[in-house]
């Protein structure tokens, strides 16, 4: 609701269809939302239980699933929500066969493969939220959350790249605990948010809304999104989709930029796509 909140005020979409298998609560969101129609630029919602509500979709962002309670990890998630995505994924990319996927459900780079899979899209239509989100915690790649690596070497302040500018007034040592400690922080913060209020919402609503713009009106620019990534930065154990700088557009992934990683980095996002691929080896799919 935070993501269809923002499209809205945003007023990036001329039509948003939302779709959930419980139908009072979805009615009720709908409702609310129509409410706020007056103070808004013109958007039609509409809402249903049936998928046909949703023919003809330009994107469609999959949301639906269990939600990670105190401490618990996203991919605890997997096993419930690889069942629901059985359900849910066919009859969406039956009835909008020329859309782009933006996957948002966790364990999300996971699910962005299964997507992919029970779709039978080009991979260039389907997309994970991945660390776009983490990226506006800090700047990170590879997988969402608890092993996302942290690029100190692409991060710049007014032109000046941190980690050479560290090295260069001999301070790297010290500093590294810092950044370490920055790096733990963004990835236990969405743990906190949920410690506090149950479940996060805004960050996660802007994040996406943000990516339906860059798709939507074809703005060509780069996200640190998930994507297919074999065949990138050394990444080659298989089919795996992890968070690379994606130059996005009408036609989803345009290309994934190369830019230049540390070899601890590269060897950091690797592993990365070798934990995503332990988990996937057993999907059986
Ligand atoms: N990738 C990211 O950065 C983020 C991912 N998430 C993930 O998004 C998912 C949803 O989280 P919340 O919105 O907080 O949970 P929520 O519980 O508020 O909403 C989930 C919705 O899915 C619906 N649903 C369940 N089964 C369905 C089915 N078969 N068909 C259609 N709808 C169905 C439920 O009725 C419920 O309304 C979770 O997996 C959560 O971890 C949430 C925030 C950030
Ligand atoms: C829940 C989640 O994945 C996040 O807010 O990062």
């Amino acid at each position: 609701m935070a993501i269809a909140q923002t499209i809205l005020t945003q007023g990036i979409a001329n039509e948003i269809a939302l779709v959930d298998v419980n139908v009072d609560k979805l009615r009720g969101e709908m409702l609310d939302l129509q409410h706020a129609a007056a103070f808004l630029p013109r958007t039609k919602i509409s809402a249903s239980a049936d998928y046909s509500n949703t023919r003809g979709s330009d994107l469609v962002i999959v949301t639906a699933g269990a939600r990670q309670i105190t401490g618990e990890s996203r991919l605890n998630l997997l096993q419930r929500n690889l069942s629901l995505f059985s359900k849910v994924i066919p009859p969406l990319a039956a009835k909008s066969p020329d859309s782009i996927f933006l996957i948002v459900s966790n364990p999300v780079d996971v699910l962005t493969y299964v997507a992919w899979k029970l779709s039978g899209f080009p991979s260039n239509r389907v997309i994970g939220s991945g660390t776009n989100l983490d990226s506006s915690r800090h700047s990170l790649w590879g997988k969402h959350g608890d092993s996302s690596v942290a690029l100190w070497s692409s991060i710049s302040v007014g032109g000046v790249p941190i980690l050479s500018f560290l090295e260069r007034q001999e301070e790297i040592a010290y500093e590294k605990q810092t950044l370490e400690k920055i790096h733990k922080e963004v990835v236990e913060g969405a743990y906190e948010v949920i410690s506090l209020k149950g479940y996060t919402s805004w960050a996660i609503g802007y994040s996406v809304a943000s990516l339906a713009r860059t798709i939507l009106r074809d703005q060509r620019s780069i996200h640190p999104v998930s994507v297919l990534a074999k065949g990138f930065y050394g990444i080659d154990g298989g089919e795996v989709f992890l968070s690379l700088p994606a130059q996005l557009g009408r036609s989803g992934v345009l290309g994934v930029t190369n830019v230049h990683l540390t070899d601890e980095e590269a060897a950091q996002l690797r592993e990365s796509a070798r934990t995503i691929l332990e988990v996937q080896g057993q999907l059986g799919i």
